[in-house]
């Protein structure tokens, strides 16, 4: 079996790493020739994961055919709003069979399509093709090969078992579930609760806002998975609040830092300029699981008070106290 990851950003590298750890023959490919030669040559991407040696086994490439070319394993590895377009580029080079796997953790914003739904509309696979990984893997720290679990969800559960062998390694366990919504979500909605706890601690609050914000965040990700089609199971899960606890208490996390910049005064075109290019996906995505929210008929506050602060001219300062000056209600409601 051989897999390419496309994209040598910070997860597509950590990816490859992995796979490369797990024993499958693996390409990266990159978009920058330079970058490509580097990996090869050196064994680091130091724009990415500075201070990580990457396995000598792993190939980089700048060449789509050359990537493509036979590959059995597809790992899409590019920011979510970017995917379908990258697609479109990829498709000639692709054999049918291919297996794909999402990395990315968004939902489009002109078509509120989960990423696998974008793979399956743009390639005209059948949904039981496309699988998603998605858990608490800050990047980092899966390169330095840190002990995290994760989830490989595919309605084929056949080939979500065999894409567990080709990602497991000592440090970096995968668990099967057949709920690719679930976890698409999970992984979607967390990037915006991480902004949203990211603008508190740029303001100055400590924990028990978090935790608030955390646990809020979750009952509104249920709410909205729920209402697409998610197991509850799921959210309770690694790609719920195992990826939500991570990314909204970790610096490593752009999301969160992000946020922070904001909470901190910074203006959205200050706080995207800090990023040096590395995407911050709640950003855009805040605006498509609104939408999708308002299409479900689903409230999401922290969702809107996010899309508020980063689209809508709306302060942090404001935002909290519209957050706090909402009516009282019992916890669990439907
Ligand atoms: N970094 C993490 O810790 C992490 C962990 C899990 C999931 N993810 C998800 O994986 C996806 C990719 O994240 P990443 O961390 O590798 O991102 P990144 O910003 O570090 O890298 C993105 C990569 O995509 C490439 N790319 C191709 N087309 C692009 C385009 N049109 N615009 C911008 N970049 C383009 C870039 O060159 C780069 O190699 C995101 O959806 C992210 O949410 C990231
Ligand atoms: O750095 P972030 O905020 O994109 O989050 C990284 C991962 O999604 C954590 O699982």
């Amino acid at each position: 079996m051989r897999a390419v990851v496309m994209g040598a950003g910070s997860w597509g590298t950590a990816t490859a790493k992995v796979l490369v750890d797990a024993g499958t023959d693996t390409t990266i490919w990159a978009r920058r020739p330079e970058l490509a030669d580097r990996i090869n040559s050196d064994h680091t991407n130091v724009d990415y994961l500075p201070g990580i040696t990457l396995p000598d086994q792993l190939v980089a490439t700048s060449s789509i055919p050359d990537a493509l070319t036979g590959a059995d394993v597809v790992v899409c590895a590019v920011p979510s709003q970017s995917l379908r377009a990258n697609l479109t580029d990829w498709l000639p080079h692709v054999t049918p069979e291919t297996t794909y796997v999402s990395l990315a953790k968004g939902v489009e914003t002109s078509t509120l399509l989960r990423m696998s739904e974008v793979i399956a509309e743009v390639s005209g696979v059948p949904a039981g093709q496309v699988a998603v990984l998605s858990g608490p893997n800050l990047a980092r720290e899966v390169a330095e090969g840190q002990p995290a679990a994760t989830v490989i969800a595919c309605t084929d559960d056949g080939r979500a078992r065999e894409l567990q062998h080709s990602f497991n390694t000592g440090y970096f366990r995968p668990y099967t579930n057949t709920d690719v919504v679930g976890c698409e979500i999970g992984g979607a909605v967390k990037n915006v609760i991480a902004l949203a706890c990211g603008m508190a601690s740029g303001v100055g609050f400590g924990q028990n806002t978090l935790a608030t914000i955390i646990t809020r965040g979750l009952a509104e990700t249920i709410r909205l998975g729920v209402a697409v089609g998610a197991q509850i199971e799921t959210l309770a899960g690694l790609a719920g609040i195992g990826d939500l606890v991570a990314t909204c208490s970790s610096p490593l996390s752009r999301n969160r830092t992000f946020g922070a910049r904001l909470g901190e005064g910074l203006s959205l075109t200050e706080a995207q300029e800090a990023t040096h290019g590395q995407v911050a996906e709640g950003v855009k995505s805040c605006t498509s699981v609104r939408a999708l929210a308002d299409k479900f008929d689903v409230e999401m506050p922290l969702t809107d008070a996010v899309h508020q602060v980063c689209h809508g001219g709306l302060s942090v300062a404001d935002a909290i106290s519209s957050l706090l000056g909402r009516s009282t209600k019992p916890e669990i409601y439907e």
